[in-house]
């Protein structure tokens, strides 16, 4: 055998595959407590204790080898040698849950029932302990009939010893393969279910249940009152959070960037380059990195609640309220996933089994306010929403941006309601989730989890934004204007802006906003950055910082206006990559074609009712 040996890591959803994988290769795959994580595969390298180099690949969790899902079906292809430029595995790492064994078995019987080379990884015997479990690993092994390491991934521990058995498995692997005669291969669920719980029975060499402070925890979160009180004042304390922390950060990322425009002006000399770095670079892509202090915030919330093993709680007490407008319990991952960006959350939806289930949810996933929403709403409500409390602890522009969050929520879930009465009607499937154990999270993994948003959010904010600012600032720089004539309106830029605000003027929106619009369809956050480009152009005597685009703000936009723009924000399909992803999960041009076009409806009569209703409401 010449080629790099191929190792595959399976089992159960959420039984520290992933873990294990990034404690084996080094890499950074998400890791997170709940099942469903994983929908792909991903692979790394792996260097055995003697050297050889062998590839490693972490796949999707699956309870069964019979997939119920999409994500499930890469699995099986994979360890049956079925997936389709992929070589059948030399050897398997079978990842359980030492604290859930006879239900991690019952997968784990039929994988070693395939006759690949396995070696069982029995993870989280730390959480076993915890719980007052100990295990046999010798007697496991003897009744499985294949090597059974105690491992605890997130601590690396029993890392070596899975390596070292898995360079004595892959020497002999050359002659065994499938071995159809072993019992398991064709055994009924039942009869499986029996032999595992039989299994996990004789490993247990004591057991004395210490879990009822996870009862108690559970008695409160779950509790179909104060479980939901508890949610609301979470997810009410990171929207003020978002608000308040981030402040100081901010202030000084944004003196920052007024100092590097203010010594370019000093430096450079009148031409267009300096305008191009001042008015354009600085003022646009800085506009928009000002906000990653909010960013992060807003993750360190939702990474914590991930790891503790809260969120999938949350979804459990959502259940009842997604089903009644048609949703699978299912569909709550991915639509949490949405949050931070609908791209993940749309290739979450291979969780779920059902076709016409997992539509719908890709179909409504775009309403879940994603992090590049946040520039946009907090620039527009810093400017615009007075700053005062309503409340003690409860700030009016915190309770802004919480409303704009609920009316997306709001919003997916009528839109669901509609759709599983019309385009994808069906009977949608229950809530089929374990429970994770309630975990501290790690230190470590939040700070990984962060800095990888932090890395995608400045390489977006370097890429995808930078370019679109200087493609606005050419188009707004250029034909230079009369005097007396404004720049923003002559130019290219102002031209085609004053084509857009025809359509968008009777919804309130101004020359400014038509001008973001399409910016905005690259990346959301841009409409941010081509705002504070296209004033930095028009006042380039302004002073500069962060207060600078705030008060052009509140001396160009109305009130109804400013709530407007924030509507069509809440709805509007804005960026290409989300179409891109429906297009590649759905197969085909018809479902994103059908989204954008009844997202971009929607925009246009919230933002128009909003604008009217203030209007008349005298705002
Ligand atoms: N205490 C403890 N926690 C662990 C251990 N291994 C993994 N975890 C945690 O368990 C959770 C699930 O880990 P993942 O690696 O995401 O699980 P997975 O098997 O890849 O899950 P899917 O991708 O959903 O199939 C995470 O919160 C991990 O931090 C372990 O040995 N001990
Ligand atoms: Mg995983």
């Amino acid at each position: 055998m010449t080629s790099t040996p191929l190792v595959a890591l399976v089992g159960n959803p959420n039984a520290g595959k992933s873990a294990l994988f990034n404690a084996l290769t080094g890499a950074r795959q998400k890791v997170g407590n709940y099942p469903g994580v994983t929908v792909e595969r991903h692979s790394g390298k792996l260097v055995l204790p003697d050297g050889r180099i062998v590839e490693l690949v972490d796949l999707p969790g699956a309870y069964s080898l019979e997939p119920s899902s999409p994500d499930e079906r890469v699995t099986r292809d994979v360890v049956t040698g079925a997936q389709i430029g992929e070589r059948l595995p030399d050897a398997l790492i079978v990842v359980v849950d030492a604290s859930n064994l006879d239900n991690h078995l019952r997968f784990a019987l039929q994988l070693i029932a395939l006759g690949l080379p396995v070696v069982v990884a029995l993870n989280m015997i730390d959480l076993a302990a915890r719980d007052g479990l100990t295990l046999d690993p010798v007697k496991l092994s003897a009744e499985l009939g294949v090597p059974v390491i105690p491992t605890v991934a997130v601590r690396r521990r029993g890392l070596d010893e899975v390596k070292a058995t898995l360079s004595g498995l892959i020497v002999e692997s050359a002659a065994i393969r499938l071995r159809p005669s072993d019992p398991a291969i064709g055994e009924d669920i039942v009869t499986l279910q029996r032999r595992a719980r039989k299994i996990a029975l004789g490993a247990t060499v004591s057991e004395a249940p210490v879990r009822r402070w996870t009862h108690a925890l559970d008695a409160v979160a779950l509790h179909p009152v104060w479980g939901v009180l508890l949610l609301m004042v979470i997810l009410f304390t990171m929207f003020q959070a978002v608000f308040s922390w981030a402040t100081v950060p901010a202030d000084a990322i944004s003196a920052g960037i007024a100092w590097a425009q203010e010594s370019i002006r000093a430096t450079l000399p009148d031409t267009p380059l300096r305008s191009l770095l001042t008015d354009g670079l600085l003022a646009g892509v800085g506009a928009v990195i000002v906000f990653l202090p909010q960013i992060l915030i807003l993750f360190a919330f939702i990474l914590v609640l991930e790891a503790s093993g809260y969120m999938v709680r949350a979804a459990f007490l959502m259940d009842r309220v997604m089903a009644s407008v048609g949703l699978s319990g299912r569909a709550f991952i991915p639509l949490l996933s949405s949050f931070a960006c609908a791209v993940p959350g749309i290739m979450a939806t291979r969780t779920i089994e059902d076709e016409k289930d997992r539509l719908t949810t890709i179909l409504i996933a775009p309403l879940m306010t994603c992090s590049a929403r946040l520039p946009v709403y907090t620039l527009v409500i810093g400017a615009l929403i007075p700053d005062r409390h309503v409340l003690p602890f409860v700030g009016l522009q915190g309770l802004v941006m919480f409303a704009l969050y609920i009316m997306g929520l709001v919003g997916a879930f009528v839109v669901a309601l509609v759709l599983r009465r019309t385009v994808t009607a069906g009977v949608s499937s229950g809530f089929m989730m374990e429970m994770p154990k309630y975990q501290m999270p790690r230190l470590r993994d939040v700070a990984i989890g962060l800095w990888s948003r932090a890395e995608i959010f400045l390489k977006r904010a370097g890429t995808t934004i930078a370019l679109t600012i200087v493609l606005l600032w050419v188009l707004a720089s250029y034909p230079v204007a009369p005097a007396g004539q404004k720049q923003s309106e002559y130019s290219i830029a102002g031209r085609i802006a004053s084509g857009i605000e025809v359509v968008v003027r009777p919804i309130g929106f101004n020359h400014d906003i038509a001008l973001a619009l399409l910016p905005a369809m690259a990346a959301r956050e841009a409409a941010v950055g081509a705002i504070a480009t296209v004033y930095s152009i028009d006042n380039p005597d302004d002073p500069r910082g962060d207060n600078q685009l705030r008060r052009n703000l509140q001396a160009r936009w109305s009130l109804p206006t400013a709530l407007a723009f924030l509507m069509w924000f809440v709805f509007a399909p804005q960026c290409i990559s989300t179409i891109a992803v429906t297009r590649r999960e759905t197969n085909g041009w018809k479902w994103p074609a059908f989204m954008v076009g009844y997202l971009f409806a929607l925009a246009y009569i919230a933002a128009g009712a909003t604008y009217w209703a203030a209007i008349g409401l005298g705002l």
